[in-house]
């Protein structure tokens, strides 16, 4: 996936079909001078949905749309004639995606499925033609219902990634280069904060032909959760994801401190985050004796944890085994 192409969030201005007039009309035929009325009913406006689509991965398709306007109802016409429905319009969207009403936060809707179809705006219902007000005591009634309006507003779309294992660490902590080895992906790599600014996905083959998707996120750091740094934007990349892995060096000060940290940042955002399962990987482990190892291996988090070196290779079997268990168990 390529970082430039990968865009997760989108604002379009959108708009559903006003729904036609009803019609006022009255029949005309030849021996009959004064006929009833006969004016049939305008046609309803179309709706806008979300389609999911599970071979698109990204909202890039919609990067430049401004705006997504459905079509008109049609009006009504004589002999009780309906009007044409406006054209529905459907957004094919990764499965993911989150629909929000811009002004409030609302969540409209989320898609979830290949070929799942939600409405997230209504178009107007037609109006009823005249014929409809017809009575016994008013034959010729000079009324007919107006078609109801459209909604409009922006709408936002934003892309949850699914993985099956999600990457929380500080920046250069390493989670791009774990990636990189574990998997196909490319990712680009530095040994400055904040290498990564959009996510990576790669697939970790597995023994016997299994996989599982691994999302490597930009680094988070203290005060995320408040807005600093990538923080929030990407933190909410991981809210799908099934499990997380906390990376922290084991050249790290203190490691057990990092890992509060990071669990309080994930907590701050969103305390179901704290519902995932989690692993610990104390990555870099090249860069550490084995005494200080030891010293390590003492204080740890009450979490399944393993030293890692994505540079010599140490451990990285023993993390798929541990990551594979934990989201088979
Ligand atoms: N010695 C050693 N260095 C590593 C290891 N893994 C990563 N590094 C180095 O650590 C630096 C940061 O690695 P990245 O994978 O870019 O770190 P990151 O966590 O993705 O960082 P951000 O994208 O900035 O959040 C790079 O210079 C890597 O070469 C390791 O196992 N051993
Ligand atoms: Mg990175």
């Amino acid at each position: 996936m390529s970082n430039s192409n990968f865009v997760d969030y989108v604002k379009i201005f959108c708009r559903s079909g006003k729904g036609g007039a009803g019609s006022v009309h009255f029949r005309r035929e030849k021996f009959v001078p004064k006929g009833g009325p006969d004016g049939g009913d305008g046609g309803r406006g179309g709706h806008i949905y979300l389609k999911g689509n599970a071979q698109l991965w990204t909202l890039l398709h919609l990067k430049y749309k401004r705006h997504i306007f459905a079509g008109n109802g049609q009006p009504g016409g004589g002999m009780r004639s309906t009007g044409k429905n406006g054209e529905d319009i459907y957004i094919e969207v990764p499965i993911g995606t989150v629909a929000k009403n811009a002004e409030t936060g609302e969540v409209l809707t989320e898609i979830t499925e290949d070929g799942q179809v939600e409405m997230i705006m209504k178009g107007g219902r037609g109006g009823l033609g005249n014929w409809h007000f017809r009575s016994a005591t008013m034959q010729t009634p000079k009324f007919a219902q107006p078609g109801e309006p459209e909604e409009e507003g922006y709408i936002i779309l934003e892309l949850k990634i699914l993985a099956d294992v999600g990457l929380v660490g500080f920046p250069n902590a390493g989670k791009s280069t774990l990636l990189s080895v574990v998997s196909a992906a490319k990712p680009k790599i530095a040994d400055y904060p904040f290498t990564t600014l959009v996510p990576n996905l790669g697939i970790v083959s597995y023994r016997d032909h299994k996989s599982f998707v691994m999302a490597d996120i930009p680094g988070i750091i203290e005060g995320a959760h408040e807005g600093k740094g990538l923080g929030l934007r990407f933190l909410r990349h991981i809210e799908r994801n099934s499990m997380l892995l906390f990376m922290v060096p084991a050249d790290s000060e203190d490691i057990n401190a990092q890992y509060d940290i990071l669990v309080n940042e994930l907590k701050m955002y969103n305390p179901e985050l704290l519902d995932k399962k989690r692993a610990l990987a104390i990555t870099k482990c090249d860069l550490v004796d084995e005494q200080a190892r030891k010293d390590i291996a003492k204080h740890l988090p009450e979490i399944p944890s393993v030293f890692i070196s994505s540079v010599t290779g140490e451990g990285i079997d023993k993390l798929k085994d541990m990551l594979w268990n934990s989201l088979n168990e």
